[in-house]
């Protein structure tokens, strides 16, 4: 493992980027309208970041087709979230919901997060990225704490995000890494992995149900939180002749979301090309972090191709 310089926390510029962490043939940095991308290939994969939010915006590993999407439409402006990839979400999830101002899903995504490590291991590529307070989070209220999200793009994508917290009182978090995978049709998938289950219907007045056994179809709009589900999932995409496979490490709750119409920043008939299958920790399931303690959750992501 070759392991690179790592910076101090303040803002880095494209030259910087690529003068410490730069890797001929395999990392390159670029800037395109205010924003930063990383783009990464490796003989096992390939992929891009945007540096506003540690945002995986592509993974495609060698011989498969891509497993992220992104929206042709989404803005790619500086403090506006991303529509696809993986949106990083932290200290919430969907609206704030103690009673004070903040954006959607926290400010995690829409900051710029500063890179600490790139190294090539294998033929898997290692980043990691940090993230700490600023005058917004603690114009938010959060003062004392450190994030640190590492991203390893190979023949599986491993994402890993840790908490620390360097308060005196405990830190009341939610967290989740709000993946779009591409899929050829979303009418045709299924999902496994949450038979005796419980959701929450944010598309029926929250209401709290019991998921049908068997393979999960989507039909309709749809906005579930899925509590207390720990085992891996499949998305089953029998067209793309394919399935992707999301093991969690310290997440209980998965959320499963497709719009199921149009949406402004999603090109026309865009909704048909991807489900969001997401590792979450949020609402009964919220982390509450001791002082001095750190916190863990992981998704790991893989592929296999059906041949028949
Ligand atoms: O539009 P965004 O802020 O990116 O949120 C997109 C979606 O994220 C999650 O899946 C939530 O459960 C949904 O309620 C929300 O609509």
């Amino acid at each position: 493992m070759t392991a690179q310089a790592t910076t101090t926390p303040s803002a880095q510029t494209l030259s910087q980027l690529n003068d410490h962490f730069g890797l001929a043939g395999v990392l390159a940095f670029r800037e395109k309208d205010g924003l930063l991308f990383a783009d990464i290939t490796t003989p096992a994969a390939t992929g891009s970041l945007c540096l506003q939010g540690a945002h995986l915006l592509a993974w495609q590993p060698a011989g498969q087709q891509p497993v992220i999407f992104l929206s042709q439409k989404s803005d790619m402006t500086p403090g506006k979230p991303i529509r696809g990839g993986v949106p990083l979400l932290f200290p919430w999830f969907g609206p704030r919901h103690d009673g004070k101002e903040g954006p959607m899903h926290g400010f995690a995504r829409t900051q710029n997060w500063n890179l600490q490590f790139a190294a090539l291991a294998g033929e898997d590529l290692h980043l990691t990225f940090t993230q700490g307070p600023t005058d917004l989070t603690r114009s938010l209220g959060f003062d004392h704490f450190r994030l640190a999200y590492e991203v390893a793009i190979g023949h599986t994508l491993k994402l890993k995000l840790t908490v620390a917290n360097d308060g005196a009182e405990p830190l009341l978090f939610e967290e989740g890494m709000h993946s779009y995978f591409c899929v050829q049709d979303v009418h045709e998938i299924t999902i496994t992995g949450l038979d005796g289950t419980t959701y929450i219907d944010k598309k029926d007045e929250f209401k709290k149900k019991p998921q049908v056994a068997g393979p999960m179809h989507i039909t309709a709009p749809t906005d579930r939180v899925y509590l207390d589900t720990t085992s891996s999932l499949v998305i089953h995409d029998p067209a793309e002749r394919r399935e992707i496979t999301i093991e969690k490490v310290n997440s209980d709750t998965t959320v499963v979301w497709n719009p199921w119409g149009e949406m402004p920043d999603i090109q026309p008939n865009g909704w048909h090309e991807f489900v969001c299958v997401e590792t979450v920790n949020a609402g009964d399931q919220s982390i509450s972090l001791a002082p001095g303690k750190t916190h863990t959750m992981e998704s790991h992501v893989s592929v296999k191709k059906l041949t028949v």
